[in-house]
């Protein structure tokens, strides 16, 4: 069910519907000899707008950052910032900033010389520009030092004010996180998001840490071979997948075959649930759910729907437990559940739980459409 994606209005509250375009894409295709790593992407960013463009390893996404930043020419297509066609532009006549995964900073310059770098004008300007964003990152104390001196995270704030110093219109950010260690990457990604709201610039990330950009991106641009699978607010982007790929990609899932049978009923196993889809009778399809939207009952609590499953595996992942069971009804398929430390010791210890199916959480994908 491969929907829409690229072009989908977004939800009626989503705040930058009404902004103007700062960077809009236009069928842009790009080949490395016989392999096509991007094929026709269509994409505005809006002003102020913070677009994560997210997909696994080789999809294209870095690609599709240097095509924006002059970097790499895209053989069709064309690149327009604020309107003006900017195709054919170097890299320096483009107005944006760039941070990259490496910090990238002059190992001989002090890190308020590594962020004047770009600046021109007369030297108090650009002295008073650097204090500004030496604050901006919280660095103040550290004017002097060279970046050998500089934690990772250090490293890139710096990098980050220097990709601002020129006041760009575009910001640009290339796995602008992922050398850094766990807890600096999470603090991190609240300043640079904090940050970027607070001077409302347009900014492109490129991950393919689905946490980093379900939390850092107002909209999460799902990448897969050389194309756009869905465009949306991280929030639709998990609760309503357009396609078998990106419900696996982001986050965690079951998919159980399925069958519509005559009366367009959706057949699971022994059982069938009416569930609203636009699928053809006798098709084969994939039922998929998210482990947290199963539902266990303990004994006495049976709703309608409920089958028998069998408890397999359990494991805990932290703040939750994953089970695996076996549903008999189901055609002997195993699911995963994630529940809560409450819910589990709700649930006991017996073998065999009731398991219910919500059918609003439910989405159909027509088989042939697996990833
Ligand atoms: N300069 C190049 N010459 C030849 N092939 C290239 C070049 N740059 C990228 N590719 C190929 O293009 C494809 C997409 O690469 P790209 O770096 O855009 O992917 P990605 O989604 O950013 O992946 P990763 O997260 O691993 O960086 C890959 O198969 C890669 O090998």
């Amino acid at each position: 069910m491969k929907t829409d994606p690229a072009h989908r209005l977004l939800d009626a509250p989503y705040p930058y519907r009404d902004a103007e375009p700062c960077l809009q894409l236009h069928g842009l295709s790009k080949r490395f000899g016989n392999q096509t790593v991007l094929q026709q992407i269509d994409l505005t960013v809006y002003n102020g707008e913070f677009i994560s463009l997210l997909g696994p390893s080789g999809c294209g996404k870095t690609t599709l950052l240097r095509l924006i930043a002059g970097l790499d020419q895209p053989d069709q297509g064309r690149i327009e910032l604020h309107g003006q066609d900017v195709t054919r532009l170097p890299p320096a006549r483009r107005d944006y900033g760039i941070v990259f995964q490496s910090y990238a900073l002059f190992p001989n310059l002090n890190v308020a010389d590594n962020i004047a770098y770009g600046l021109r004008g007369n030297k108090e300007a650009r002295r008073k520009r650097v204090t500004e964003l030496l604050a901006l990152i919280g660095l103040d104390a550290y004017a002097t030092h060279y970046p050998a001196q500089l934690s990772g995270g250090q490293q890139q704030r710096v990098a980050l004010a220097r990709a601002l110093a020129t006041s760009p219109s575009l910001l640009l950010l290339d796995e602008p996180l992922s050398a850094l260690d766990a807890r600096v990457r999470e603090h991190l990604r609240r300043e640079i998001r904090q940050l970027q709201q607070q001077l409302g610039i347009t900014t492109v990330m490129v991950t393919h840490d689905q946490e980093e950009a379900l939390t850092m991106a107002d909209r999460v641009v799902v990448m897969h071979r050389g194309g756009i699978e869905q465009s949306g607010t991280p929030h639709q982007i998990y609760r309503q997948p357009a396609s078998p790929f990106v419900a696996s990609f982001v986050g965690q899932g079951n998919f159980l075959p399925v069958q519509i049978n005559d009366d367009g009923r959706v057949q699971l196993g022994e059982h069938h649930y009416a569930i609203p889809h636009t699928l053809a009778v006798g098709q084969a399809a994939s039922l998929f759910i998210r482990p947290e939207d199963l539902r266990l009952h303990p004994e006495g609590e049976l709703p309608d729907h409920t089958v028998w499953a069998e408890r397999d595996k359990q494991e805990l992942l932290g703040a939750l437990y994953r089970i695996t069971l076996r549903v008999p009804a189901w055609g002997q398929h195993t699911v995963q559940v994630d529940l809560g430390h409450e819910a589990l010791s709700r649930l006991g210890q017996a073998q065999r739980v009731a398991l219910s199916l919500p059918l609003e959480r439910v989405h159909l994908f027509p088989q042939e459409a697996t990833c």
